[in-house]
């Protein structure tokens, strides 16, 4: 058995009578690149909140030990009123490491730039974040979590709603970031990113269905990745 980066058990999350979750045991091994998989209203985003520490549940508990935690939303928390460039957005990630109010060290710095150009986004560094595209935005904000250069990565859906070149290119960010020693989670339907998986968590109607090692676990077993 592999050591975990993630324990959680019983997780219940009640929307005010919307049970989301419902009483849902997870293991995600260190260093592995999990996928949770399942239809809409799954829970999966609910489920990726909670373990990224964004969201706290009804009941249950989520154990990370010492590990540093990025969570990548899929949409952009940030005010179209602000006037904050693409590499301000970016160098929020390195925050978690330094805290706002200090200096960004050289490392950090060198980790921002890392992070725009492995994701393509460093010639719009001077930008104002507001004036990007739907799929510049979200590699402007996996790129502010690759800054963060965090034990666990977490990423809702990295992959929809890009051209081929970008999904490409995120999935080719989680797989650097796995090699790097990361333990990356993730929710998709994208069958692409399902096949890297090494771990594979089925979730239907707020309860986890299925844990599998990989896709061809999931094809071996019947079960439809949906
Ligand atoms: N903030 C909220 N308030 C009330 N209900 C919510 C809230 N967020 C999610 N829900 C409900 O919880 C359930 C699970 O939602 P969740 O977004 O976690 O599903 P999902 O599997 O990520 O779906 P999708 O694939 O469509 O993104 C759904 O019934 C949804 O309507």
């Amino acid at each position: 058995m592999p050591p975990l980066a993630i324990v959680a058990r019983a997780l219940t999350v009640d929307f005010g009578g919307t049970v989301a979750l419902d009483g849902v045991d997870v293991d995600i091994p260190a260093g592995s690149l999990t996928v949770i998989v399942g239809p809409n209203g799954a829970g999966k985003s609910t489920l990726l909140e909670v373990l990224a520490g964004a969201r706290e549940p009804s009941a249950g508990s989520v154990d990370v030990g010492a590990h540093s935690r990025a969570f990548v939303p899929q949409r952009a928390d940030v005010s179209e009123h602000l006037p904050l460039t693409v590499r301000d957005v970016v160098s929020v990630g390195a925050w978690g490491r330094t805290g706002a109010l200090r200096r960004i060290a050289a490392s950090d710095r060198a980790a921002i730039d890392t992070a725009m150009q492995r994701l393509d986004i460093a010639p719009l560094a001077r930008h104002p974040f507001a004036s990007l595209s739907g799929g510049q935005r979200q590699r402007a904000l996996l790129a502010q979590g690759l800054a963060r250069r965090a034990g666990i990565l977490l990423l809702d859906e990295p992959t929809t709603g890009l051209d081929a070149a970008s999904a490409e290119r995120n999935r080719a960010a989680a797989a650097h970031e796995r090699a790097r020693g990361a333990t990356v989670v993730c929710v998709s339907h994208d069958d692409r990113l399902v096949s890297d998986a090494d771990h594979v968590v089925e979730l239907d109607a707020g309860r986890v269905q299925t844990t599998h090692a990989s896709l061809d676990d999931i094809r071996a077993a019947n079960a439809p990745v949906r």
